[in-house]
């Protein structure tokens, strides 16, 4: 009798590939030599004490820096010296550690204005306002108000996002991003000063957008988040990268231990 095994789901496509990145600002080394990967449909989260490199790699992969040496590409595609715009469209879409909502803008005006870049209206149907123009505020709102519930926030839709707590406004920036259809996101330190329930909460949600198919790329201090949403964690330190593995792995590293203990309690 032959015993057929099934094989598990183990032969992930890699998306995002970074080799031998180099960040120089002068003759300060940002980051030195660094390489990791990405899997379709990862979590992957990049960790590492203060001033290890994670923003500057976040600022290179988006195109808002150049990479001094070595090579970004996404999906087979090169990605240095595409400007930040080209990256969005090609599917990274990033969030920033500082909150970057339009506070005087509702909450729903914040997704539309994200989602209006998709419309395909000319300047002209929009002043007039053509039914082809209706039609489309119409879709883009039910599209907005489809996001707004995903993340939580259904119910502060026509409040002005300068009201929420800020726990909320950074929700709505990871609600902004999806709007953009993004294939890979890229989150800077999503939950930092999110309460522990909000922590809590936005935890489950990445695991919802895990099942959305979109791949992630995450920078959090948050361990308890990293460790308990992350297929991947890669740690860097001093620029170079010390460890990268499944977060048990990670937890027990010796070398990523010394790295957090030498840098204090207040990132252990
Ligand atoms: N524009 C810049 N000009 C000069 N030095 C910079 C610049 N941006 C970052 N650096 C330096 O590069 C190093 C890496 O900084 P980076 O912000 O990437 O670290 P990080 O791991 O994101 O830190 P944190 O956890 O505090 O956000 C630090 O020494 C920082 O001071």
């Amino acid at each position: 009798m032959t015993l057929h095994m099934t094989t598990p789901a183990t032969t992930r496509q890699t998306v995002l590939t970074v080799d031998n990145l180099a960040v120089h600002f002068g003759g300060l080394v940002a980051i030195s030599d660094a390489s990791f990967k990405v899997d379709e449909g990862e979590v992957v989260s990049l960790i590492g004490p203060n001033g290890a490199g994670k923003t500057t790699a976040f600022n290179v992969i988006s195109g808002f820096l150049a990479a001094t040496k070595g090579v970004v590409a996404y999906k087979g595609r090169r990605l240095n010296g595409l400007k930040p715009h080209q990256i969005a469209d090609a599917g990274l879409v990033r969030t920033f550690q500082k909150t970057s909502v339009f506070g005087n803008d509702t909450v729903i005006d914040n997704i539309m204005i994200g989602l209006h870049r998709r419309g395909d209206a000319s300047i002209w149907q929009t002043l007039l306002l053509t039914p082809k123009v209706r039609r489309q505020e119409q879709a883009l709102r039910e599209a907005a108000a489809e996001i707004l519930d995903f993340v939580g926030l259904g119910h502060r839709s026509n409040e002005l996002a300068g009201a929420l707590a800020y726990g909320e406004q950074r929700l709505l920036e990871v609600a902004v991003a999806l709007a953009a259809k993004p294939s890979l996101l890229l989150l800077d330190e999503p939950a930092c000063g999110m309460n522990p329930t909000e922590a809590l909460n936005f935890r489950n949600l990445l695991g919802e957008i895990g099942r959305k198919k979109i791949t992630v790329l995450l920078v959090e201090h948050n361990m308890r988040m990293v460790m308990g949403v992350s297929d991947r964690v890669v740690v860097l330190n001093h620029g170079r990268i010390i460890a990268d593995g499944p977060p048990t792995e990670i937890q027990q590293n010796p070398e990523v231990i010394r790295a957090y203990l030498g840098h204090g309690p207040k990132h252990a």
